[in-house]
């Protein structure tokens, strides 16, 4: 069966969840409630099967001018492991090149799967310190764990902080 990505919509919400649920309480990744959901659907790539099957979600967040974030990205137990989730990946980041960004971070369990998709292993001081001062003003949890803050330690235990430049990769 033929699956088509699209920009999600808010009619889509509720499979997200669906979606990323099971995820959450393993603690893969952050659960969201509806409503941030909603708030930030028009980030949100879906996975579309022909039976209208939502099978998988992704979004790009952005954090600057030049950065931004794969966030929420999952794919359904059924048709995992056929290339889906790099399709995704893939859209995502066309979407960032398209907004004109220099680099994506991601925060994951799933290191090699990004690895393969051009995301490094960040180090420990990538940002001028001028740029820390205007993220630390966010209240956004995905900006406070890409500043490996100590309030969000327990969401980014196990994780690994990569990022992607775009532009010749
Ligand atoms: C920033 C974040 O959101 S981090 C969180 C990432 N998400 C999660 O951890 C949630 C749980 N995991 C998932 O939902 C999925 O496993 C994902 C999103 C990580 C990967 O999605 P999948 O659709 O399984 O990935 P995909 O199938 O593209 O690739 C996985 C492997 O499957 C195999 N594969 C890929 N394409 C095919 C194909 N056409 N046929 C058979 N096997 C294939 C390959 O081994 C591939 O590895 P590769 O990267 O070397 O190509």
């Amino acid at each position: 069966m033929s699956i088509q990505l699209r920009p999600a919509l808010p009619a889509d919400v509720r499979a997200i969840n669906a979606l990323v649920q099971p995820l959450a309480s393993r603690q893969i990744l952050l659960g969201k409630e509806l409503v941030v959901y909603y708030e930030a659907i028009q980030e949100f790539l879906v996975a579309e099967r022909e039976d209208g099957a939502i099978v998988g979600c992704g979004a790009l967040h952005v954090m600057w001018e030049d950065l931004g974030e794969v966030r929420t990205l999952a794919v359904s137990d059924e048709v995992r492991g056929t290339g889906l989730g790099h399709r995704m990946l893939e859209a995502l980041l066309e979407r960032a090149r398209a907004l004109g960004l220099d680099r994506v971070f991601c925060l994951t369990f799933e290191v090699d799967f990004f690895a393969r998709h051009g995301f490094e292993e960040m180090g420990p001081d990538p940002l001028s310190p001028e740029l820390y001062a205007e993220l630390l003003r966010s209240n956004d949890e995905g900006i406070a764990e890409f500043l490996d803050l100590a309030r969000v330690k327990p969401n980014t235990l196990g994780n690994t902080r990569m990022i992607r430049p775009l532009g010749s990769h």
